[in-house]
C-alpha cells in the first residue's frame, strides 16, 4: 500500500512574505521549536528547518517538534514547514505523519524534478541559486516542478559565507536592482535573503519581491518575536503604500501555485487574454511585423507568452486593454491596415491562471493514465 500524506496541500495557498529559515546552529542554544513559536507570534508566514550539522534522525525529531508548535499556535493551515536539502528526512518525516510540507533545494542538492517526483504533486518544492543562475533556471524549468525561488545573497552573511552575492559584492543598490530585474521576469514567486535585516524589508518589497527570508535577524535575535513583528509590520506597511497594494509591482509575475486568492481588490481585475495582431495587404510573410508587436508586449511588464498563433497575457484588465491599443498602434501608426483578435476571461477570485489551467489538465491526464494502468 502506498503511504498517503494526510494533510491538505499548501502549494496553492502558501505565503512567502515573511520566511524564517533556522536550525540548531542559529538559535544561541535555545531549542529551535521555542524560537519558531516566538517567530510565529511575531507573524512569520513560512518556516524552513536548515540543520546543516544534524543527522537525519535529529532532523526528523526537530521537524516533529516544530510541526507541533505550528499546530499549537493554530497555524498548520497557513504556515508551511519545509526542510532544507534533505529529501530523505522530508520523506521519512511525512511517512511518520509529521506535517512537513516540502523541501527546499539549491543547485548542488537533489535535483528539483527528482524531489517533485518522489514527493508527489501536493508538496512544496523551493529552489535557490544566485541571480545569474536563476535567470537561466527560470528559462529552462518545466512547469509544475517548483513553487518558488530563493534568491540571494542580498548581503554577505556569516550564516552562509560561501553564498555568492547578487552581483557587485557589497553594493546594496545593485543587489536590490538585480532582485527587481529577477522579479520582473520570474514566473515564480521570489523570496530574497542573505544578510536581510529590518532595513532591507522595504527595498525588497519595492523591488517586487514576494517576500524576504532571514536566519540571524530572527533566530539570532534576543527577542525573536519582536524581531519578526518589526519585519512583518514593515513588509505590510510598505506593501500597503504601493500602487494596488503591491500588485502593481508584481502584475508581471506568474505565481504558478496560487490560484484562488479570494476576492479581487477594488481596482485590480485579473484578466487572461489571447491576443493576435497582424497587418493585411503586406504579403504572406508577417513575422517581421509580428516581432514589432511582440517587442512592445514584452516591454510592457505584463505577463505574456507568445505561441505560434497568438500571445497570451495575464494581468489587470485596464493594463491589458491599454497594452492592446499600444501594440495594435505599432502597425496602425505605420499606415498598415491592422487586424486585432482579442479574447478575454475575467474570473473573480482567481489569479495566475496562465499556467495553472494547463497544469490542471496535465494532472487530470496523468491521474487518468495511472488509473488505467492500475485497472489493467
Ligand atoms: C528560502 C531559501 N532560499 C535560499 C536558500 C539557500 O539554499 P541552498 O542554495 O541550497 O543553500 P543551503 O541553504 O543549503 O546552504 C534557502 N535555504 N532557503
Ligand atoms: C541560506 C542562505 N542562502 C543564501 S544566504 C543564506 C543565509 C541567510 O542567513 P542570514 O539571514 O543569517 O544572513
Ligand atoms: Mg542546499
Amino acid at each position: 500500500m502506498t503511504f498517503r500524506f494526510p494533510y491538505p496541500s499548501m502549494r496553492e495557498t502558501f505565503d512567502i512574505s515573511a520566511y524564517l529559515v533556522l536550525g540548531p546552529d542559529d538559535t544561541h542554544g535555545r531549542p529551535v521549536q521555542d524560537v519558531v513559536r516566538d517567530a510565529l507570534r511575531g507573524g512569520v508566514t513560512f518556516v524552513q528547518l536548515r540543520a546543516k550539522h544534524s543527522d537525519s534522525g535529529e532532523i526528523i525529531d526537530m521537524a516533529g517538534r516544530i510541526a507541533d508548535v505550528i499546530a499549537e499556535e493554530g497555524k498548520s493551515d497557513t504556515v508551511p514547514l519545509l526542510i532544507d536539502d534533505r529529501l530523505d528526512a522530508v520523506l521519512a518525516a511525512r511517512e511518520r505523519g509529521i506535517k512537513v510540507d516540502g523541501v527546499h533545494v539549491g543547485q548542488t542538492d537533489v535535483p528539483a524534478d527528482v524531489c517533485r517526483k518522489l514527493l508527489g504533486p501536493d508538496a512544496i518544492v523551493g529552489l535557490s541559486a544566485n541571480t545569474t543562475e536563476l535567470f537561466d533556471v527560470i528559462e529552462r524549468m518545466p512547469a509544475g516542478i517548483i513553487d518558488y525561488i530563493g534568491a540571494g545573497a542580498v548581503h554577505p552573511t556569516a550564516t552562509k559565507p560561501e553564498a555568492q552575492l547578487i552581483e557587485n559584492a557589497g553594493d546594496d543598490a545593485s543587489s536590490i536592482e538585480a532582485i527587481a530585474r529577477l522579479c520582473a521576469i520570474s514566473e515564480y514567486p521570489v523570496v530574497a535573503g542573505g544578510g536581510v535585516k529590518l532595513a532591507d524589508v522595504e527595498p525588497l518589497a519595492r523591488a517586487g519581491a514576494d517576500g524576504w527570508f532571514a536566519v540571524s535577524a530572527i533566530a539570532g535575535a534576543d527577542d525573536p518575536e519582536a524581531a519578526a513583528a518589526a519585519m512583518t509590520e514593515r513588509w505590510r506597511t510598505t506593501m500597503r503604500s504601493l500602487p494596488d497594494g503591491g500588485h502593481g509591482t508584481r502584475h508581471a509575475k506568474a505565481e504558478v501555485g496560487a490560484t484562488n486568492v479570494g476576492p479581487e481588490d477594488e481596482r485590480y481585475v485579473n484578466t487572461l487574454a489571447q491576443l493576435t495582431i497582424w497587418p493585411t495587404g503586406v504579403g504572406e510573410e508577417l513575422s517581421e511585423y509580428v516581432a514589432e508587436v511582440v517587442r512592445v508586449i514584452r516591454e510592457s511588464g505584463i505577463r505574456n507568452e507568445t505561441h505560434a498563433m497568438s500571445t497570451e497575457l495575464e494581468g489587470d484588465y485596464d493594463d491589458i486593454i491599454a497594452l492592446v491599443k499600444r501594440a495594435a498602434f505599432v502597425l496602425r501608426d505605420h499606415g498598415y491596415r491592422t487586424q486585432v483578435s482579442l479574447q478575454m476571461d475575467m474570473r473573480p477570485g482567481y489569479r495566475d491562471q496562465m499556467h495553472r489551467k494547463v497544469e490542471l489538465v496535465d494532472e487530470i491526464i496523468r491521474e487518468n493514465g495511472r488509473e488505467r494502468s492500475h485497472n489493467r
